[in-house]
């Protein structure tokens, strides 16, 4: 019997036999935030093991509210500091450095094929895109983590989605991830790697494979994998070129880490997609997705584009060339998040910044932002937000204020008809 690819890091990171179904694996990498790490590092310290396994391992950023905005975000802060100094934690990104978490450390080349990876972090499931095992975890396992550098998971039972044909111009991989969360439900996946294959998959960029990635938490799913390919590699190219000495040799080392063809799987869903439509969610829940088409003219008051699902480069090209020479409705705010320093930079350069800012966007500083509602971009009670986010939860941008779901295709041509609509109808 074969064996799937998540199967495969379980096996060369197991550190003892499995007992009963609890396999610990030692970790590549420990990803922090400042706001789930402090309250393990304060734990650590009060219990006296104020230590951590590896410090080139660890990889830290003040991402969610930043610059701080009140005494606790600053207080929270101040903890993730000293403790990266503390412990020579040198890949620690602070303000003017930092950017999304699920952004900037794929960015620095800090995820692998083959890697096992752990944060305490819902949305670090981002990071299977590059073929890795990552998962979110809670502040015990992120605490044994910092301090063992290993983690207990249960048996990677895998559901493969075999994606073929072609995408349509004007649907993009937010509106694929949308389609598979619909299909599966919030939960159905919950314990469950996902793979994602197939020809949609293979011609997705990094940066796509992290959006779908991103969202496989959204149907419950510890994981989203993709196989690494030579777009992996050329992503990584900068950061590996002193281990291999061409391209082919890294694909060569990374195809390791690809699914056996008889492989056992829970399940195997396969869509042909060329008739897929732009997507959005509806009510509280992300499995709540309906296509464009039918939700066309809700009125909304904010467009959000940034976040770990999309606030990449691409991303904001997309929804620059929807907006560019137009202006949004006088009745919304439009704000944009890159989620990076370098998307930023990158933005400027491309005169994207200029385009978003012509159009009537607010531009901010990399970070979380919108997204989770505890920073800038707070919706008022009744409020509705377009957002390019992963989480649509009653509230989840401030009390009272509902949230769609899309694509940053979709959320630019929102922006500017002022309810939504689809990209279609802007796009040259
Ligand atoms: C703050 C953090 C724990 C949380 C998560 O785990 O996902 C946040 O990133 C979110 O998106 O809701
Ligand atoms: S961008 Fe949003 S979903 Fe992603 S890590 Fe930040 S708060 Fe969580």
């Amino acid at each position: 019997m074969g064996k799937t690819i998540a199967e495969k890091i379980f096996d060369s990171h197991r550190v003892e036999e499995p007992f009963p179904d609890t396999h610990v694996l030692k970790l590549d990498r420990v990803f922090c935030h400042e706001i789930t790490t402090p309250i393990a590092i304060t734990d650590l310290m009060a219990r006296g093991m104020d230590r951590v396994f590896d410090p080139t391992k660890i990889k830290a950023v003040i991402d969610h509210v930043t610059p701080a905005k009140d005494s606790k975000t600053a207080e929270q802060g101040k903890i993730m500091r000293e403790w990266a100094k503390r412990h020579g934690i040198k890949d620690f990104f602070d303000v003017g450095r930092n950017g999304v978490c699920h952004a900037i450390f794929p960015e620095k080349g800090f995820v692998r094929p083959g890697y096992t990876v752990i944060m305490g972090d819902s949305h670090t499931c981002t990071h299977g895109a590059f073929g890795a095992f990552a998962a979110g975890v809670g502040t015990t396992d992120l605490e044994v983590g910092i301090l063992k550098g290993v983690c207990s998971f249960h048996f990677p039972k895998t559901i493969k989605f075999v994606l073929n044909g072609e995408l349509k111009p004007g649907v993009y991989a937010k509106d694929v991830i949308l389609f598979i969360i619909k299909q599966l439900t919030v939960n159905g996946a919950t314990n469950k790697v996902i793979e994602f294959t197939g020809p949609i998959v293979e011609k997705m960029s990094m940066e796509s494979r992290m959006t779908i990635c991103n969202m496989a938490i959204e149907a419950g799913g510890t994981c989203g994998i993709c196989y690494p390919d030579m777009t992996t590699v050329d992503y990584l190219w900068d950061f590996i070129k002193d281990e291999y000495s061409t391209k082919e040799e890294a694909l060569a080392d990374y195809s390791k880490w690809v699914s056996d063809e008889d492989a056992e799987y829970e399940e195997i869903y396969e869509y042909d997609m060329s008739e897929l439509e732009p997507m959005v969610t509806f009510g509280y829940k992300p499995d709540q997705v309906k296509s464009v088409k039918d939700m066309e003219g809700t009125k909304v008051d904010q467009i959000y584009i940034g976040s770990c699902t999309n606030g990449r480069i691409e991303d904001l090209r997309v929804a620059a060339k929807v907006l560019e020479g137009k202006k949004i409705s006088d009745d919304v705010r439009g704000i944009v998040s890159p989620a990076t320093p370098k998307i930023y930079s990158m933005a400027l350069k491309e005169g994207i910044i200029d385009i978003f800012q012509d159009a009537g966007f607010c531009v901010t500083n990399p970070t979380c932002g919108a997204c989770l509602g505890m920073s800038n971009g707070v919706l008022a009670e009744g409020e509705v937000c377009a957002s390019t986010t992963n989480r649509n939860f009653n509230g989840r941008m401030g009390k009272g204020g509902t949230v769609h779901l899309m694509s940053p295709a979709t959320a630019a041509a929102t922006a500017i008809a002022g309810a939504i609509t689809n990209s279609e109808l802007f796009e040259a």
